[in-house]
């Protein structure tokens, strides 16, 4: 068993980083990609024993790692380019599919989502739904037996504004509205904000709608970085749904903990 270690999820914008001490998890937090020389220096600096204060927390950047032994770092990445950049560290674990006791798993399924849907069912139960709304929005399944029952993939909300202003000539980028916006709107950024952020909400109520005549009890959770906003919009638009979803930012770090933890 590992008594401290590090887990490192490569998502599509962003990475997300947990330091594990004792099987709890003692700090999350996030950062950019990172380019190829900020990767080799870090590398470079964790064998001579210092860790970045840019990438990591103080407590960890202060502490440094055992002089005799580096931090073992567990990665789970969906980008393949990114996890290629860590190979030369010695004490990384890449988790794949296969480390998980999950059944009817199909080869291409992004590791982010089996460990969150993993990390989900064994923290709260199974069966259980995970919705990941990251850089794409994602809903996973899994029955009582561990068995991937299966899900869906869309564009997330950050991924919707941006191809909207990029492939139009006149629609601006804009941001998430703090609130829900109002639906018919007499503007183009609201109403642009009242396209995406109507037709998410309905489209997750009725994948949720549809998961509980299947499975009436089991819980929803939510995680991703756009979830706390989207849960606010649920609790303007669809109360009793937003009622029922456990948003926890750390699902996918819980599945790593129960592969790699003991
Ligand atoms: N500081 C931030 N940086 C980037 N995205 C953020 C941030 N805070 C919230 N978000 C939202 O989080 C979404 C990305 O979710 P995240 O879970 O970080 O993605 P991934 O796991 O795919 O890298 C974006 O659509 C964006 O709206
Ligand atoms: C669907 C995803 C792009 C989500 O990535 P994320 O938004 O978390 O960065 C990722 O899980 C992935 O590349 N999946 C592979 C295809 C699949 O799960 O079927
Ligand atoms: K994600």
């Amino acid at each position: 068993m590992a008594n401290s270690f590090l887990g490192l999820v490569i998502g599509n914008s962003r990475l997300h980083w947990a330091w594990f001490v004792d099987n709890t998890l003692k700090k999350a937090w996030d950062t950019n990609h990172l380019t190829p020389a900020a990767v080799a220096q870090l590398i470079k600096d964790w064998r001579s024993n210092v860790m970045s204060a840019e990438i990591f927390p103080s407590q960890l950047a202060a502490q440094g790692s055992d002089p005799s032994k580096l931090l073992p770092l567990y990665i789970a990445s969906v980008v393949p380019a990114q996890t290629a950049l860590w190979q030369n560290y010695s004490d990384t674990t890449i988790l794949t599919l296969e480390d998980l006791p999950l059944s009817g798993l199909y080869p291409t399924l992004g590791i982010d989502r089996a460990l969150a849907v993993f990390g989900a069912g064994h923290r709260y139960s199974y069966p259980v739904l995970v919705i990941d709304a990251g850089t794409a929005l994602t809903f996973t399944g899994a029955n009582q037996n561990l068995q991937l029952i299966g899900g869906a993939i869309l564009p997330g909300l950050g991924l919707q504004l941006q191809s909207l202003a990029q492939k139009t000539g006149a629609l601006p980028a804009i941001e998430l509205p703090a609130q829900l916006p109002k639906r018919w709107s007499l503007e183009t950024s609201e109403a642009i904000a009242s396209g995406v952020v109507y037709t998410v909400l309905a489209s997750i109520r009725d994948f949720i709608e549809d998961w509980q005549r299947e499975f009436p009890n089991s819980p929803i959770a939510m995680t991703g970085g756009d979830s706390e906003q989207l849960v606010t919009y649920f609790q303007s638009q669809f109360p009793a749904i937003a009622a029922q979803i456990i948003v926890d930012p750390y699902l996918i770090f819980w599945g790593i903990l129960s592969v790699v933890g003991s």
